[in-house]
This record gives structure tokens, sequence and C-alpha cells, in this order.
């Protein structure tokens, strides 16, 4: 990967997991964003699975989103095929019979005997030693994949822990939990059928936690890590997880951390001329890349297509928001980060967790609504040891909650940073016209909608024959 030395929450995890601590704790990981906290738990699991000599799904890795999954698995892919294991993503990226293919090995077909799909006593077996999920997706497969099982799970690595403790999403954690405990009855009595004729005799003995004060006494379990920049201390959240003697590993005495080379700004100004100020800093920064965070998809919306409405700034700005479909977003990302589009306008949905080379800024346009959000989008840069900085457009009286805010992850005081006024004259002109371009974009915008639901609306009505026919 180009990398010449380990990043220190890597050679801690290292420490205890393959180093003396031998995996015999569970691992709760808050260290801060950009820190190198995916390869601190990909390398000890794939140097652990490194030695398996029968491939069955041994490693599940769940994050909340598609695009985070799709950014592990390409860690995990550029260190896991070197030893001879394969990672599979279960994100819904792809149709589900597409997944289940590259998920699960079929019985090679010998001359003269076809394979009955429905037959559930051929041999099916997992493809893949390493799983990275989504936990809609995770679901899907366990409760309707045949031949996917977690009955061989040993690792379980739950990153962005807050995000995804947050939902239930389907109960997907219960479900793993209950599924990987030794001894017990599964929940899908149906995936216990398949096993005893898929793998035969193999049995997975997962490591033994020697339980403390209990001498000799010792049981197998499913080794845990969990991680997040803002990793909750709430016992009471921490508990859904069931962790093993769990030890918190953190990098500072506050549980709020901001990488140590980023800068943070304030910039004062009315709240209808923020446009104005964001053009203007905007184009200070040049062709840095940059990501401007809203509080709302919406809003995301209309500042992207207010900015692309103020003629030609000489930088090219794209939406990136959860109201866009996925393949529209995946797309908008590719080009952000081939550095074919420099600013992304974004909501929530960029926050946690992406990582892009070369993002040197970002600009929170509605100021976030607690440090944990700051943390997670001015964590968007300053990553790896890298320089950058994190400017938030304020009103003035918004400056007293931001500072109580910031002091919550030890930031004493936000310097100003102020645009010259004469940048935000020349811009005002175009200011007017881009607004008065906006209501007529967003009325076209509307009476589109509004066609395409009565067109809906009406083929919907229309008997199925007249349909095909149409
Ligand atoms: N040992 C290393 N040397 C140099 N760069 C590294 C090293 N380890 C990781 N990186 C790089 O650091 C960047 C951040 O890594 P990663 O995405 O794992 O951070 P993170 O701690 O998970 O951040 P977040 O909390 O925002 O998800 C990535 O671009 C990664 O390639």
């Amino acid at each position: 990967m180009g990398f010449s030395s380990l990043f220190p929450v890597q050679v801690a995890v290292w420490q205890e997991t393959i180093g003396p601590g031998a995996f015999e704790r569970d691992l709760c990981i808050n260290s801060p964003t950009g820190s190198g906290k995916t390869l601190a738990y990909a390398l000890p699991i794939v140097q652990k699975l490194s030695t398996r000599s029968v491939k069955c799904l041994r490693a599940l890795v769940v994050l909340p989103t598609r695009d985070l999954a799709l950014q592990v698995k390409e860690v995990f892919a550029a260190i896991a095929p070197a030893v001879g294991l394969s990672v599979g993503l279960a994100v819904g990226q792809s149709s589900i019979a597409d997944e289940i293919s590259e998920l699960i090995k079929r019985p090679k077909l010998e001359a003269g005997i076809c394979y009955d799909p429905e037959d559930v006593t051929c041999e099916l077996q997992s493809s893949v030693d390493i799983l990275v999920a989504t936990p809609g997706r995770l679901m899907d497969h366990i409760n309707s994949t045949k031949g996917f099982t977690l009955e061989h799970l040993c690792y379980l690595v739950v990153d962005e822990t807050d995000r995804l403790l947050r939902e239930a999403y389907q109960s997907w954690l219960p479900t793993v939990l209950q599924l990987t405990q030794s001894n017990e009855e599964s929940l899908f009595p149906l995936a216990n059928s398949f096993l005893s004729s898929t793998f035969g005799s193999l049995k997975t003995i997962r490591r033994c936690g020697v339980e403390r004060g209990f001498k000799g006494k010792s049981h197998p379990r499913l080794v845990k890590m969990v991680l997040s920049a803002t990793l909750t201390q709430d016992p009471s959240k921490l508990a859904q997880l069931n962790l093993h003697h769990p030890l918190l590993m953190t990098t500072g005495k506050r549980r709020y951390q901001l990488p140590e080379k980023l800068e943070s700004y304030k910039l004062i100004c009315e709240s209808n001329l923020r446009p104005l100020y964001l053009v203007a800093l905007l184009q200070e920064l040049g062709e840095e890349k940059c990501i401007v965070f809203t509080s709302s998809t919406e809003s995301t919306h209309r500042l992207c297509t207010l900015l692309n409405l103020f003629g030609d700034l000489g930088i090219k700005i794209k939406e990136y928001s959860g109201l866009q479909r996925q393949s529209r977003r995946s797309k908008t990302l590719k080009s952000f980060r081939e550095g074919k589009v420099q600013v992304l306008v974004s909501s929530d949905a960029m926050t946690r967790g992406m990582d892009v080379q070369g993002v040197r800024n970002v600009i929170n346009y509605d100021i976030p609504a607690y440090i944990k959000t700051y943390i997670h989008r001015a964590g968007r840069t300053a990553r790896a040891g890298q320089a950058g900085r994190c400017f938030t457009l304020l009103h003035k009286y918004e400056v007293k909650r931001f500072k109580k805010m910031l002091q919550k992850a030890d930031n004493e005081s936000v310097p100003h940073y102020s645009v010259p006024s004469s940048s935000i004259e020349s811009l005002r002109a175009a200011y007017n016209s881009a607004l008065g371009k906006l209501k007529e974009t967003v009325e076209s915008e509307a009476s589109r909608k509004r066609k395409f639901g009565s067109k809906f609306l009406k083929l919907s009505r229309t008997k199925p024959t007249d349909r095909r026919k149409g």
C-alpha cells in the first residue's frame, strides 16, 4: 500500500491482538478521524486468518453505509489476497442474485448431473473468508440466502459503532450475536439444517475467553472490535454488544478529539448573505478539494443549485446527498476522488468515515448541531497526519453556542477568518441574479415533479393491458 510504518492506533491494536494481548479481550477503539482505524483491524484479522486451511466465513465487518463498506472492502482487498484470503461485499450494490453468486460457491457440475437450486442437501460453501456488509443486506442474506452461515465466524468488527447502535437496522446485532453463540439454538432453524449438510463434521472452535476469577474455566467466543472517532462510552449502549472483558483504547483524556493538524476557523456573516460569503471563500481556496456541509438533503440541493447559477466560478461543484440514487452518488464520489470535481456540497451522508485523498478544506455552511457531527465532518480533512482546515459559517448569535460546543473537544479558541469585503461587493450582482434564477429553477423542478407525479398516477390507474400497450 506504500506505507512505511504503522500509525499509533495500528501498533496499539496489533499489540492487543497478534502481540502479547493475544485477542484475550474485546476491543473498544476510540481514535480520531483519519488515524487509520480501518487498517488497525484489517491487519490482525488478515494475519490471524492467513493460516486457515478451509474457506468459510470467519470475519464480518459491519458499516452503516454502502460507500463506507466499499471503502473498507478496498483496504481488505489490498492485503488479503496476498495470503490467499477472499473478501466479499454485501451492500446491495448489485442484485441479490449477483451478490449470492459472489458469496456462495455452487457445487461443480458433473457430467450428466443437474444442479437443483432448491435442493437443500447439496454442498454450498462460502466463497469468502471476510465479509464487509451493511446491516440491511446482511439480514437479507441471513434470512434467505442458502448456504450463508455465520456458524464459523470468529471475528466481528462494528465500525462507526455509535452510528450503528443508534438504529436497530432490522435487529442485525442481536441476530448476529444469537447466530454465533456456541451451543445455543439458532434463531433460524433453516440455517441450521444447512450446516450439517454443508460442512459435515467441520466445526469451528472459537478462541477461548478465560473467565477471570474462574481459573481454568473458559468458553469459546466471537472476538469483537468496535470502533469510532466518537465511540460511545455509555455502558447501557455498549452492553448490547455483549463484549468480553472490553478494553477501551483511546488517544487522549477526552472522548472527543480532533486531528492534530486540523485548524478550525469561524466566519461570521449575516444569515441571508451566507451564499455570498461561501462563494468568496471558495474562490479564495481556489482549486483545493473542499466539502461543504449543510444541515439537510433539501438545503444541499438548493445550495448546490444556487452555486451553479452564479456564473462561471471556475470551480466544478456537485451535490452528494441521501436524496440521490446510489449510482449517482457513487459517480459523483468517483469524480471527486479523481479531482474532476473540486467542491462537494453534501448532507451528512458524507460525514462519517469517507476517506478522499487531498481534501484540504471542510466548510460547515450550517453549524452542526452536535460536537460529534462537527468531529466527523471536520475529519474529512486533516487525515493520515496531513494538514487541513475546517471553516464554520456563523451568525453572530451562534458564536457562543459554537464556542461551547468546541470546548468539548478541547478546542478553546477558534480564530476568526475573514474574506475581503471587496470580494463580497464584487459578487453581489451575480448573487442577486443567481437568486432570481434559483426561484425559476425551483419552480420548474416542482412543476416537473407534479407532472411526473400525475403521469405516474394516470399510469397506475390505467388497466394493465393499456399499460402494456403504452
Ligand atoms: N500506516 C499508514 N501510513 C500511511 N497512511 C496510512 C496508514 N494507515 C492508514 N493510512 C491512510 O490514512 C487514511 C485514514 O485511514 P482510515 O480511513 O482508516 O481512518 P479512520 O481512522 O477510519 O477515519 P474515520 O474515523 O474518519 O473513519 C487513509 O487514507 C489510509 O490509507
